[in-house]
C-alpha cells in the first residue's frame, strides 16, 4: 500500500495533507503512516501463518518507541544490536522472550542486561564472543541461548557497504569454521545451542541469494544434527529490499513461500529480522525549500533537511524520490540539485531532479522510514527532526524536535 497519495493536488499521508503537518510542526519532520506500518508487518507475518515462526523487527532501521510499540502490539519480536536497543524495546513494551541480539561487539554489560531480561537468543559472531558469553552467563548463574551467525559466503548482489554475508567482512563466523565452533559451544556449560543464524546483507532485490544462503545453512543444520547438536530454530536475518526508484524486490508472499518450501517438513522454527521492508516505504522526510540558487552549471534547491537528517544519499549515493507537496501551477520545471545547509559538498539529498519550485515550497523525500531518523546526527549543531505518526485523519507527535539547548546540555566549559 502507498499511504502517500496526491489528493486535490496536495500530497497526503493517509487522510492528512503534508502541508498541514508542516504548518503545525514545522520542518524538517519525519512523517510515518501507521496503516502502512501495520500493513507491512501483517503481510510479512501472514506469509508464515501455519509455520512456526518469529518476526523480529530490526530495531536499527527505525527505533522510534511508537513504531516499536505498534509492532509489539502486533506480536512482533525484535532484533537488537546494543544495550540501548534492548532498553528501547523494553520501554516500548516489547517482549524480551522474542528478542534476538545480533552484533559483533557485545560488551559484558550488554550481555548481562540481555541475560537478565531473558532474551530469546544471542546471535554470536565470533569465537571470542562465545567464550565471553559463557563466562558472563556463568557468573550470573544462567545459561545463554545461542545461535552462531554464519557467513554462507553468497553474493547478496547489493551495495558493497551493506553486503554482510561474504567471507571477508567483519560479521559472523566463516562457514568453514562454524561446525567446530558449534562443537565448542555444545561443550560449554553456560551456553546452550538453540539455532543457526545468518544475515547476508540489506536492500536485496532478488530472491536467489536468500535461497542460496538457506541451502548452505540447511547443510550445516544437517551436519550438526548428525553430530547430536539439535537445532531448534533457523534465523534467516533481514535484508528484503524496497522500491526506492524502480527496483522490484521479492514480494512478501513470494519470499515466504520460497522459504517455507526450502524448510520442507523440518520441525524447526523460522526467525526473520526484517527492518527496511517493514518501515522504509511507510515514512517520508518533509522539508522546506529555503533558497533557490542558480549557477552557470547547476540549479540548487537548498532545503532545510540535510545529510544529518537523512544520511543515505551522502553515505551510499542512495536514491530517494523527491516529490513536491503541492503541485505547482505557475513556475516552469527545472533540473535541481536538492541540497541541505550543511557545510559539506557531500550534503545532498538528490541529484538532477526535475521540479517546478519556488522558495518556501514543501518537498517530501520518499522512502525515508528506514535508516533515516535512526542514522541522523547533530552535525553542524542541528537539532534532530520531529517525528509524526499519522493514523487516518489523526496526527500524533511521536518525537519532539530537539532544542538547541538539549544539544549542549551535557557539556561544560572548563575555566
Ligand atoms: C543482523 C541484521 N539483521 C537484520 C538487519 C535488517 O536488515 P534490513 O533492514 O535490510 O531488513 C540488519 C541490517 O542489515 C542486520 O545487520
Ligand atoms: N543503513 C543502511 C543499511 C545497513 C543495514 C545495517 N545492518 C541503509 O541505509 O541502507
Amino acid at each position: 500500500m502507498n499511504p502517500f497519495q496526491l489528493k486535490d493536488g496536495v500530497l497526503h499521508a493517509e487522510e492528512v495533507a503534508l502541508d498541514q503537518i508542516a504548518g503545525e510542526f514545522s520542518t524538517p519532520t519525519y512523517v510515518y503512516s501507521r496503516a502502512a506500518l501495520e500493513s507491512a508487518y501483517t503481510r510479512f507475518a501472514a506469509g508464515f501463518a501455519g509455520t512456526d515462526h518469529l518476526v523480529c523487527f530490526a530495531v536499527k532501521s527505525n527505533p522510534s518507541l511508537a513504531v516499536l510499540n505498534l509492532f509489539a502490539r502486533l506480536g512482533a519480536g525484535f532484533d537488537i544490536v546494543s544495550g540501548g536497543e534492548l532498553a528501547r524495546v523494553l520501554a516500548a513494551g516489547g517482549d524480551p522472550a522474542k528478542v534476538v541480539f545480533s552484533g559483533v561487539g557485545k560488551t559484558e554489560a550488554e550481555m548481562e542486561a540481555a541475560l537478565n531480561a531473558g532474551i530469546f537468543c544471542f546471535n554470536v559472531e565470533s569465537a571470542s564472543e562465545l567464550e565471553r558469553l559463557n563466562e558472563v552467563a556463568g557468573r550470573l548463574g544462567r545459561v545463554a541461548p545461542v545461535s552462531l551467525r554464519v557467513n554462507p559466503n553468497v553474493d547478496a548482489k547489493t551495495h558493497p557497504y551493506i553486503s554482510t554475508g561474504l567471507k571477508n567482512n567483519k560479521f559472523g563466523v566463516a562457514y568453514e569454521d562454524a561446525f567446530s565452533l558449534y562443537q565448542r559451544a555444545a561443550s560449554l556449560p553456560n551456553v546452550a545451542v538453540h539455532g543457526v543464524d545468518c544475515h547476508i546483507g540489506s536492500q536485496l532485490t532478488e530472491l536467489s541469494p536468500f535461497l542460496d544462503a538457506f541451502d548452505r545453512v540447511l547443510v550445516l543444520v544437517d551436519q550438526l544434527e548428525a553430530d547430536g547438536i539439535h537445532i531448534q530454530h533457523i534465523d534467516l536475518g533481514g535484508g528484503i529490499g524496497i522500491c526506492y526508484a524502480d527496483e522490484t524486490p521479492p514480494d512478501f508472499t513470494e519470499y515466504a513461500a520460497a522459504m517455507r518450501q526450502k524448510l520442507g517438513k523440518r520441525a524447526v522454527k523460522l526467525v526473520f529480522e526484517p527492518g527496511r521492508a517493514l518501515v522504509g516505504n511507510a515514512g517520508v522526510l518533509l522539508t522546506k525549500v529555503e533558497y533557490l540558487k542558480h549557477t552557470e552549471a547547476k540549479n540548487f534547491a537548498i532545503v532545510d533537511a540535510a545529510m544529518n537528517d537523512l544520511m543515505r544519499p551522502a553515505l551510499y549515493d542512495a536514491y530517494h524520490e523527491v516529490l513536491a507537496v503541492r503541485t505547482a501551477t505557475e513556475q516552469a520545471a527545472q533540473v535541481y540539485e536538492i541540497v541541505g545547509p550543511v557545510c559539506e559538498s557531500g550534503d545532498f539529498l538528490a541529484h538532477d531532479r526535475e521540479l517546478a519550485l519556488q522558495q518556501g515550497d514543501l518537498l517530501a523525500v520518499m522512502s525515508a522510514g528506514a535508516y533515516g531518523m535512526s542514522m541522523s546526527s547533530n552535525y553542524n549543531t542541528r537539532p534532530r527532526a520531529a517525528e509524526i505518526m499519522v493514523d487516518g485523519d489523526k496526527v500524533h507527535l511521536i518525537r519532539q524536535r530537539e532544542t538547541i539547548e538539549q544539544l549542549f546540555a551535557l557539556e561544560k566549559i572548563v575555566g
